[in-house]
């Protein structure tokens, strides 16, 4: 948020306060070099009159580990957080990054009680650049060029949309013949294994994921800010996804100033819906699981 100036005010707030008055003396150094913002480390009353609250608090993977298996843990620290933060910043957007981000964004839609479109879950923000990179590469274009999404869950059952993805207006296999590149099953093969096992990767090299996710969640603090309608494919709860009720997960969204204002459903191939609704059953079952164990349904 710093670098790209999404906000005017940062404030960190942490269980561990030495850590964020760390961080925030750490990334104030850096702001001479980049835009006007204060940063500071505070309590959560410091919150007051934020427009919008990162939720990334929890445990993160470790290597090996899946999302899904952060659940429990990460569902009660949602529990302690979300009445603090509403307490001092009422009209705040919610963004979640916590993970597996599509479940914790239906905790904490219920634990809020705000309108579900203030309650936005970065899904496949990450997944999605992930895939315009790749393909970019592949093709030797800017990914800024690149025009695809991926939609679902933010973990293993998502979806990569091959069919709608575009370069210049052209189906990918067309720009790629175009362009002189491959684009043979067995690359797109290799892009689909990239994008959906990056997280593992980065995390067995490095401990954890953290430019991708920051540049996404400045992108999208900055198109709340600016109310700019933006279409990005976040998580937000929905009513109905290829027949399943009531589920949380990722598609392209129009985000703007109070949250979602939009929600827009690419063309899909019979494949992709398939491999859609696949995972918005498994996300159905996840959260609907949590729930019963939090005691929050029969
Ligand atoms: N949605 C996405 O695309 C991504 C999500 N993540 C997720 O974000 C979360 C954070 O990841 P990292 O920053 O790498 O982990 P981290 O362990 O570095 O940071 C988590 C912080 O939460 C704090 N915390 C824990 N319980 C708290 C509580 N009750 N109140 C206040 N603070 C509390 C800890 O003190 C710690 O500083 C994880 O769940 C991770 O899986 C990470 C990268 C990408
Ligand atoms: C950690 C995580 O969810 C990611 O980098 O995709």
């Amino acid at each position: 948020m710093v670098t790209t100036g999404a906000a005017s005010e940062v404030v960190l707030v942490d269980m561990n306060e030495a850590l964020a008055q760390a961080q925030a003396q750490d990334i104030a150094h850096a702001v001479p070099f980049t835009h006007a913002v204060t940063v500071r480390a505070g309590s959560y009353a410091a919150l007051e009159g934020a427009g919008v609250v990162v939720l990334s608090a929890g445990v993160a993977q470790k290597p090996g580990e899946t999302r899904l298996e952060l659940l429990e843990r990460n569902a009660k620290v949602f529990g302690a957080i979300i009445p603090e933060v509403l307490k001092a910043a009422p009209d705040a957007v919610l963004l979640v990054a916590s993970n597996p981000v599509d479940v914790m964004t239906q905790i904490a839609t219920r634990i809020s009680g705000l309108p579900r479109n203030r309650v936005i879950g970065s899904g496949t923000v990450l997944d999605t650049a992930r895939f315009r990179a790749l393909l970019a590469e592949q093709l030797a274009v800017t990914p800024r060029s690149v025009h695809a999404h991926v939609v679902g869950e933010h973990g293993d059952s998502e979806v990569l949309l091959w069919s709608s993805a575009t370069v210049a207006g052209l189906s990918v296999e067309q720009a790629a013949a175009q362009l002189r590149r491959s684009l043979t099953a067995e690359d797109r093969a290799a892009i689909d294994e990239g994008v959906r096992r990056a997280a593992y990767r980065i995390i067995n090299g490095k401990g954890h994921t953290a430019f991708g996710i920051g540049g996404g969640l400045a992108r999208l603090v900055s198109a709340i800010g600016a109310d700019e309608r933006l279409v990005a494919t976040c998580a937000l709860l929905t009513d109905d996804v290829c027949g399943v009720p009531q589920v949380v997960l990722s598609l392209p969204r129009v985000i703007g100033a109070g949250g979602v204002i939009d929600t827009v459903l690419p063309n899909l191939s019979a494949e992709e819906e398939t491999a859609l609704r696949r995972s918005a059953e498994i996300l159905k079952e996840a959260a609907d699981g949590v729930e019963r164990r939090m005691g929050w349904t029969s």
